[in-house]
């Protein structure tokens, strides 16, 4: 869908994108990058609005710098920033995008009813924009981006100014862009966590270089450490202290997890293959007690993001092709503390 090539975008004073090179597929991709990383930076070069300094870049399959017309004729584009005008309604609006987008006027009335609706704007859709919430404002933006049917979107930090509840519709509507319409997307945001359940596959960019670039299960790959928590029993009225003592008896060191919350009632461990899965299910059956769950713990986004910008890594940023796995041992070592 978008492969770029040593993409470099150089201002008198800053440098917005510094050799970048990666490889994005179909599916839902998040770019992730603090405030000035270069997210919109390259989202204009992939439109052909901005040409880059060095390098190539290519979406579906069209060269950024002479075929910006036809990229953006496939490509829809929620920006970032408000920008719309105040004084006519959303339909209005969407329908006149649709039209820009070449489609003839009664087709554009249609798109332009089944696109709100889709995107949650109903009897609204007939007032000006100018009264408008900003989760509705993010709404109408979403509509113009989708209007002429692309076969992908970028959308510019699209959960921005959005309360929880606001965010939390968003992120489902991105998703369902790809599950229900079969678009791809490109979704730029400087929050991690939230693109752990929306995006298949995520592309880390830091001051306009690329830190790393997998799968989003690769980034939460399962660590070795286990949880476990059991029930009290009269016998033993604190049954995670009781566990914690038999298997330090048999010589298995438990993790301090002090500073998790709800930790009290939880035991962390590293496991050592099936063994140590036997010989816990063991210890809790002989002191008597109920397992209410031992799972492997997830690493989230977050914790190998901080500990990328902590140890200045980006060690397998590599190429940044879109191979998923392949990096796994290296990720864990960076990971490191998995708990
Ligand atoms: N037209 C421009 N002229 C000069 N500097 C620019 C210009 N556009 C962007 N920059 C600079 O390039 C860097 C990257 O900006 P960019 O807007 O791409 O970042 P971003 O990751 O999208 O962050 P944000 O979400 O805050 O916009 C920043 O330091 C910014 O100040």
């Amino acid at each position: 869908m978008i492969a770029t090539e040593s993409l470099s975008k150089r201002f008198p004073r800053v440098t917005a994108l510094d050799r970048l090179s990666m490889d994005v597929g179909p599916g839902v991709t998040g770019l992730v990058g603090a405030n000035g990383a270069g997210k919109s930076t390259l989202i204009k070069i992939l439109l052909g609005l901005s040409p880059a300094t060095e390098g190539h870049a290519e979406v579906l399959g069209l060269d950024v710098a002479t075929e910006g017309a036809a990229i953006r004729e496939r490509v829809g584009y929620m920006p970032e920033h408000d920008c719309l005008p105040p004084d006519v309604s959303a339909t209005e609006f969407v329908v006149h995008m649709a039209r820009m987008s070449g489609l003839p006027p009664t087709a554009a009335r249609e798109r332009t009813a089944d696109t709100l609706r889709h995107v949650g704007l109903y009897e609204e859709r007939y007032r000006p924009m100018g009264g408008y919430s900003t989760g509705m404002k993010q709404r109408v933006k979403l509509a113009q981006a989708l209007v002429h049917d692309p076969d992908l979107v970028f959308l510019d930090e699209p959960t921005n100014g959005l309360d929880p509840v606001g965010r939390d519709e968003m992120l489902g509507l991105i998703r369902r862009i790809h599950t229900d319409f079969g678009i791809s997307v490109l979704v730029t945001s400087h929050l991690l966590g939230e693109l752990e359940r929306t995006c298949d596959h995520v592309v880390v960019v830091d001051g306009g270089k690329l830190l790393r670039s997998s799968s989003t299960t690769d980034f939460t790959q399962n660590t070795t450490t286990l949880a476990i928590e059991v029930t009290d029993t009269d016998e033993h009225p604190d049954g995670t202290r009781a566990v914690r003592d038999a298997l330090h008896a048999r010589g298995v060191t438990v993790q301090d997890s002090s500073g998790l919350p709800g930790s009290g009632h939880v035991l962390l461990l590293t496991a050592r293959g099936e063994e140590t899965y036997d010989l816990v299910r063991d210890v809790i059956a002989e002191l008597g007690l109920g397992l209410v769950r031992m799972e492997q713990r997830r690493h989230h986004i977050s914790e190998v993001f901080t500990n990328d910008t902590d140890t200045g890594a980006g060690t397998d940023a590599g190429t940044g092709k879109n191979t998923g796995a392949g990096n796994g041992e290296q990720r864990k070592e960076a990971v490191g503390h998995g708990g």
